[in-house]
């Protein structure tokens, strides 16, 4: 991260983006493995916030068959990035704990409130780039960077003001092993700079992050966001998530890439989402979760 000492980790406890419940208690399940002690003994001070910043989101039933329980991930949607907005204008790190991936629908929208030129560094299996036209299940979850990018609909793309929030030659993908065809349309229409795992085997880690750094610290960004889907990496690391998908990133491939990011200097906020405790007994998700955020804050072997 840049120089910015105060962590303010903000849970949301919410999944009704996903197709199962479950990812809802990964905050507390990140915590319970260990995250408050990982910060202490790295040395940042930090905030552990509530969840009473969301609202009673349990009762707004609207919903659709492209975009289920879109009343509910609205709402949500609102509060998150008001509480996002809120820690990034107080000069604190913002540190957000999923649920669901459809959670960046709200950071995204808080953070692009006093960034214009936010980069996003969108570590994930999947792009989340559907649209209520494209999607193939209904899950806003895979919708969110979409959302972020101006495409969906205008209730989440407009969320508090301008839209769109982020712009293609700011955006960056990693680790993507399962697209859909719209999305492989979008990313190839957008122009979307995208590191598949077959560029990872191909090319290394290393390379590959290099790259990928490069390409933000060039792009004139004044924020990086790191949005990091624990499905990213391979399911025998981390099985307790909602869609898995095989051949993802090993752990010290996910590792290093945390490191290459905390060397960067470039991180302004950070989200890890999709873990989902109901999955396993094991609790090594949710462990991993920790691992990685510590990676992520400079923490070396
Ligand atoms: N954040 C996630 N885990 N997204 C999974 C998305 C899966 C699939 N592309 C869909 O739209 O339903
Ligand atoms: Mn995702
Ligand atoms: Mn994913």
């Amino acid at each position: 991260m840049q120089q910015r000492a105060n962590i303010s980790v903000l849970p949301v406890p919410f999944d009704y983006g996903a197709g199962r419940g479950g990812a809802a208690h990964g905050p507390a399940a990140i915590v319970e493995a260990g995250l408050p002690q990982k910060l202490q003994s790295l040395g940042f001070p930090y905030v552990l916030h509530s969840s009473g910043y969301m609202p009673d989101i349990q009762f707004d039933l609207r919903t659709s068959a492209q975009m289920k329980n879109w009343g509910r991930v609205l709402k949500m949607s609102e509060a998150v990035a008001a509480a996002t907005a809120a820690i990034d204008a107080a000069g604190d790190f913002p540190l957000i704990l999923g649920g669901d991936h459809s959670i960046a629908i709200g950071t995204v929208a808080g953070l692009a409130e006093r960034r214009q030129r936010l980069g996003v560094l969108w570590i994930d299996a999947h792009s989340d780039l559907n649209t209520p036209q494209t999607t193939p299940s209904g899950n806003l979850h895979g919708m969110s960077l979409a959302a972020g990018l101006g495409r969906g609909d205008p209730r989440f793309v407009s969320l508090r003001g301008a839209a769109p929030k982020l712009q293609p030659e700011r955006t960056v993908l990693i680790g993507a092993r399962q697209l859909d065809a719209g999305e492989r349309q979008t990313i190839a229409s957008l122009g979307i700079r995208c590191f598949t795992m077959h560029d990872i085997d191909r090319r290394g880690m290393s390379e590959v992050m290099e790259e990928a750094l490069a390409i933000l610290s060039g792009a004139g960004c004044d924020g990086v966001h790191l949005s990091f889907d624990i499905d990213s990496v391979d399911p025998g690391e981390a099985p307790g998530t909602d869609t898995p998908v095989r051949g993802g990133l090993t752990y010290r491939e996910a590792h290093l890439a945390m490191e290459l990011i905390h060397d960067a200097s470039i991180l302004t906020s950070a989200e890890l989402v999709e873990v989902n405790p109901y999955l396993e007994r094991s609790g090594r998700t949710a462990q991993l979760a920790v691992e990685l955020i510590g990676s992520m804050l400079g923490e070396k072997i």
